[in-house]
């Protein structure tokens, strides 16, 4: 059993996370939250996240006071930069094992998980979806071995209601051709306009679409000279990120503390 308390319950992924732990048999939810001062504090935290039935847990607005009396293995946490990280800081306090799905840390808040994550277990990934997670490892394969003459671009669509762009995915694959191209971060253009001239060779283009409802897709663009290969994931609902936040939560807790990623609690060995 590992006994788990999810924050930011009224949230897309935190209502999802209440389904899918409900629905397993060895993930126990012992707490919840919502924002601090939200009119849900003090619910049921199963009508919080609109399961239908009750959860006998109530959704509280901080977290220390969730893990009061909860005796809690892990921590998962998919709300804000700023929010994950007073979590992260309440878990190191509390010695409980956190998963991080939040986007959109700024270096700054990256390097204060970091030092969290010197106290307690920490799994962060931007993608928690199996398949995510395969496609950044193909990723990296077709970038070595098609090498310099494949021009690379990353392209990636999500919901109006998304708050970071471009979104961590496409910044982690963004990540892993660079260091699979031998290039830098020099070598990353996030907007093209005006007279840009001919595109510089070795530039890796990084482009965010915003609208409607679309989940979350991700596209690798390699375009040669006379073909295109396109690796593309598209999630069409969001069940599979909240399967492999769930599937961290079993693997980290009771863990060395450390920042872990999808990678180590997929057992994908190697480089990227
Ligand atoms: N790693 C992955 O696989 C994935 C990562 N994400 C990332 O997860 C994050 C959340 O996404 P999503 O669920 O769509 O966003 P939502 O806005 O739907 O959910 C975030 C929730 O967090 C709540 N919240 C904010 N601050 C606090 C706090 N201090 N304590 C408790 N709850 C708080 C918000 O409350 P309120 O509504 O009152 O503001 C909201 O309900 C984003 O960074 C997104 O990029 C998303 C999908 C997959
Ligand atoms: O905000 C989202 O919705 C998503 N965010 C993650 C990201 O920024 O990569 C993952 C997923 O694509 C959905």
């Amino acid at each position: 059993m590992t006994r788990t308390v999810i924050t930011g319950i009224s949230g897309r992924m935190g209502s999802t996370l209440v389904r899918l732990a409900k629905a397993a048999s060895d993930l126990p939810v012992v707490g919840a939250t919502v924002r601090p001062g939200s009119p849900l504090a003090g619910q049921d935290a199963g009508l919080v996240a609109r399961l239908g039935t009750p959860l006998d847990v109530l959704a509280q607005d901080d977290l220390g006071r969730a893990l009061d009396g909860a005796k809690a293995d892990v921590v998962v946490d998919f709300t804000g930069p700023e929010a994950t990280l007073q979590h992260a800081r309440i878990c190191a306090e509390r010695g409980v094992a956190l998963v991080v799905g939040t986007t959109g840390f700024t270096p700054e808040g990256r390097a204060q998980l970091e030092a969290h994550a010197r106290r307690v277990p920490i799994v962060a990934a931007p993608n928690m979806s199996v398949g995510v997670n395969l496609v950044i490892r193909m990723a990296a394969e077709l970038a070595r071995v098609l090498g310099p003459s494949f021009d690379v671009e990353v392209l990636e669509a999500h919901h109006r209601m998304k708050k970071d762009a471009p979104s961590g995915t496409a910044l982690k694959l963004a990540e892993v051709l660079v260091e699979a191209l031998g290039r830098t971060k020099d070598d990353l253009t996030f907007a093209r306009e005006g007279q840009t001239g001919a595109r510089p060779p070795g530039e890796i283009g990084v482009q965010a679409l915003r609208g409607g409802d679309v989940v979350g897709e991700h596209t690798v663009y390699f375009f040669g000279e006379g073909e295109r290969i396109e690796l593309t994931h598209r999630a069409t609902n969001r069940d599979q990120f909240a399967q492999g936040a769930l599937r961290a939560a079993r693997w980290v807790a009771g863990r060395a503390p450390g920042l872990y990623d999808m990678a180590d609690v997929l057992g994908l060995q190697g480089k990227t």
